[in-house]
């Protein structure tokens, strides 16, 4: 069976780093991510600069990246002005975003949920004039860092504008990493109720070491696309403590061992992982790169011990 990853390491992952990522860096993690074999890779963000200034470079990025047919580049756009930058940047998908808590929602895009739906319209209605596809985010569907728990009905309410608005997906998000299998089995069910499990998308954060099962309860309700972020970087700014998102790396890894198609490759993606956390000079928490890096240490100090024989 095959399953999508939506590889959003180079936005939500980068977001969050407090020191300058270099753009060339950006671009080279991209093009490896994609040459690993993930078919869609969210690139950047044309949210405002101030608010996000590890982002402010989202067109050079976009413009050093190998733009190829069988990879789908797309950034976060929050209103009309990210629009059209994203429209200027030749983009063929955008994300739009939002949250299913007020305060959140509030905090994260200045404005109230109500008040986010008509600018999301005009950027959805702009967007799918231009011929581009155009995915939603849900934010704080299992919990808000400033609410606590938040009401299904929050969450069908908003997945539902933006599904009329004419996403063809919405990634439903676990922003804090709060969920656990029963809960996410429980609001995923009802969800998909509303429309159908293949425009539906889980993103879940690992805070607290629970994004891997959370994958496999969204998996039985019959969703089939993830969010994950190579490394496991990543975090909310506007959702404090917010740890990475699952890390592609161990995502790919459990996919492939239960007989998931993910198109992957495990070896080349994890040349990813290694370079990016050589870049910023720190170890990512993906486990599955951390076992890897060690393997290849003890056996190339095996092999030199073997050579001083
Ligand atoms: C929504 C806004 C833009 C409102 O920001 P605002 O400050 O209220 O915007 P404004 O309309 O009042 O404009 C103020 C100034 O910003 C400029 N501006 C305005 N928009 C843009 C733009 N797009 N690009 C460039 N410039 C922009 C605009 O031109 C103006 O410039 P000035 O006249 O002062 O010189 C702001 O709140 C924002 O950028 N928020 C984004 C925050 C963010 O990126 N958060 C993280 C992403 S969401 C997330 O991580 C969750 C997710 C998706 O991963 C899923 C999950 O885990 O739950």
């Amino acid at each position: 069976m095959k399953i999508q990853i939506v590889e959003v390491g180079p936005r939500d992952g980068l977001q969050n780093e407090k020191e300058m990522v270099s753009t060339s860096a950006k671009i080279q993690l991209i093009d490896k991510l994609a040459a690993a074999g993930l078919k869609r890779v969210e690139a950047t963000s044309f949210v405002n600069p101030r608010w996000i200034p590890q982002l402010a470079d989202a067109e050079d990025v976009l413009k050093g990246i190998e733009r190829q047919n069988k990879v789908t580049h797309s950034a976060l756009v929050p209103n009309l002005r990210g629009m059209e930058r994203a429209r200027e940047s030749g983009l063929t998908e955008v994300a739009l975003f939002m949250s299913a808590s007020e305060t959140h929602n509030l905090k994260n895009i200045n404005k109230s949920i109500e008040d986010t739906f008509p600018v999301l319209r005009q950027v959805a209605r702009e967007a799918l004039a231009l011929g581009m596809r155009v995915r939603g985010y849900v934010s704080t569907v299992f919990g808000c860092p400033y609410e606590g728990n938040v009401p299904i009905d929050n969450s069908r309410r908003v997945t539902n504008e933006l599904l009329e608005m004419g996403v063809f997906e919405v990634s439903l998000g676990d922003t804090i990493g709060v969920a656990t299998p029963k809960q996410v089995r429980e609001v995923m069910e009802k969800i998909v109720k509303d429309t159908t499990s293949d425009r539906l998308a889980g993103h879940f954060h690992d805070t607290r070491g629970t994004g891997l099962a959370n994958v496999l309860a969204a998996l039985d309700t019959g969703i089939r696309t993830f969010d994950s972020s190579i490394g496991g970087l990543g975090g909310c700014p506007y959702a404090p403590g917010a740890a990475g998102n699952i890390s592609t790396e161990d995502l790919v890894y459990m996919l492939n061992g239960m007989e998931y198609e993910t198109g992957v490759d495990l070896n080349l993606l994890l040349d990813a992982g290694a370079f990016i956390q050589q870049e910023l000079g720190r170890e990512l928490p993906s486990k599955v790169l951390k076992a890897h890096l060690a393997a290849q240490t003890a056996s190339s100090s095996h092999s030199n011990q073997e050579d001083g024989a």
